[in-house]
């Protein structure tokens, strides 16, 4: 296998593509909002979900009917060139889009007509089902040929959706195989089918994946083995999480969780983008106006911990050496953690003035 050298890597795949980006900047992308360009009663909220949410994206893939793929395509388009504020930077709002398999009818197509006609607004494109790094490398290379052409001076990032167990095998190679890759995402549906798992869910939980309490002994010393204990429902995502942070940590992108199919259980769905956040991640998709609200609100650090993180920050002075905070000790590596906290609330409150707001109230008590 051959290898590029660092100047290969960041030199333009076609003659005239802009330069690719050296450091993927952090945009704030709590909620992924998935909408259907083809739905006429969705793309009639879009205009004013434009502020409420850091990234709108045009879903083409899965959960688009085989007979809409072409208006879902053609009205992402005009949405992109309609709707202000909307991708591009300019606005407070990214644009994304799901293209199809690179495997279907219609991947080609989304790629060749989207990028002439609105490549300065799209932001990332997120390709679904990515095996393996030679899936980034032929996206990366034809959207070098199609931003040359439509005389683009940004690069379109890539954004990898992790479904696939190969996929997940190679998540190392997947991060590092351009300088467009902004991160990943996980996709529990696609991935549990591919896996052979046994569950019929998008996300969450199984009642059946569990740990029991250890079965107690009755005076005589006997085990009682009755069914009536302590059940933990456990995580049947956890792995995959952890091992998508770290390769996306390693690489220098951003990892999410996917999407929470169960719309009416709001409390699992919060749950289940805590844990998310708490791991590492920096945001999730919604896939209905009502998830929106929890990403924002779990994605951003709370009141509580900015609090707790900036009293640390402040009893540690030039940040070395050890202190007695509230019985506990901080050190540099608490320090540490406390200033990935205080960090994403500033470039949270920089984009969100309602954060700015409660942020900026937080009174701290001396130590
Ligand atoms: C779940 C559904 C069917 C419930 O749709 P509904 O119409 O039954 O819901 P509703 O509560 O009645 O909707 C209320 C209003 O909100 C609108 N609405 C509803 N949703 C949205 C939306 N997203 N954006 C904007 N507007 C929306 C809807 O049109 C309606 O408008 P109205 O009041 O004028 O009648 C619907 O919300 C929907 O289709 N959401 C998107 C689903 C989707 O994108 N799925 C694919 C991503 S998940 C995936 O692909 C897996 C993965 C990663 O690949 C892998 O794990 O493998
Ligand atoms: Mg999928």
């Amino acid at each position: 296998m051959s290898h590029k050298s660092p100047k290969d890597f960041f030199a333009p795949l076609a003659v005239g593509a802009p330069a690719p980006v050296r450091e993927i900047p952090f945009r704030p992308s709590r909620a992924i909002h998935f909408f259907d360009p083809s739905n006429p009663k969705m793309v009639d909220k879009i205009p004013q979900m434009v502020g409420t949410v850091d990234v709108l994206l045009g879903n083409l893939e899965d959960a688009i009917k085989a007979d809409n793929k072409l208006a879902a395509r053609e009205g992402l388009v005009q949405i992109a060139q309609a709707t202000a504020g909307l991708g591009g930077q300019s606005g407070p709002t990214q644009l994304w889009t799901r293209i199809n398999a690179l495997d279907s009818p219609w991947a080609l197509d989304d790629l060749t007509t989207l990028v002439p006609a609105i490549g300065d607004k799209l932001d990332v494109i997120m390709v679904p089902k990515v095996q393996g790094a030679e899936d980034i490398h032929y996206v990366d290379r034809l959207l070098a040929q199609l931003e040359a052409k439509a005389g683009l001076t940004r690069p379109i990032l890539i954004h990898a959706i992790l479904e696939t167990a190969r996929g997940v095998a190679n998540v190392e190679e997947i991060c590092g195989a351009s300088p467009r890759m902004q991160g990943l995402s996980l996709g529990p549906a696609d991935l549990a089918a591919d896996r052979k798992m046994k569950t019929t869910r998008v996300g969450g939980g199984h009642p059946g994946y569990l740990v029991r309490e250890d079965a107690p002994r009755d005076a005589e010393g006997a085990y009682a083995y009755d069914a009536d204990r302590f059940r933990f429902q456990q995580d049947l995502w956890h792995y995959t999480i952890a091992k998508m942070v770290d390769a996306c940590a390693t690489h220098g992108i951003y990892p999410y969780w996917g999407p929470f199919g169960d719309i009416k259980d709001t409390v699992a769905c919060e749950d289940q983008f805590r844990n998310a956040f708490l791991l590492g991640c920096v945001g999730a998709w919604s896939l209905h106006p009502v998830q929106i609200e929890i990403a924002n609100r779990v994605f951003s650090p709370s009141v509580e911990d900015i609090r707790h993180a900036r009293r640390v920050v402040a009893a540690m002075g030039d940040g070395t050496g050890a202190v007695m905070l509230d019985g506990k000790m901080e050190d540099d590596a608490s320090l540490k953690q406390c200033l990935v906290l205080v960090e994403l609330a500033d470039q949270l409150a920089a984009i969100d003035p309602k954060l700015k707001e409660l942020y900026d109230g937080i009174e701290i008590e001396e130590a």
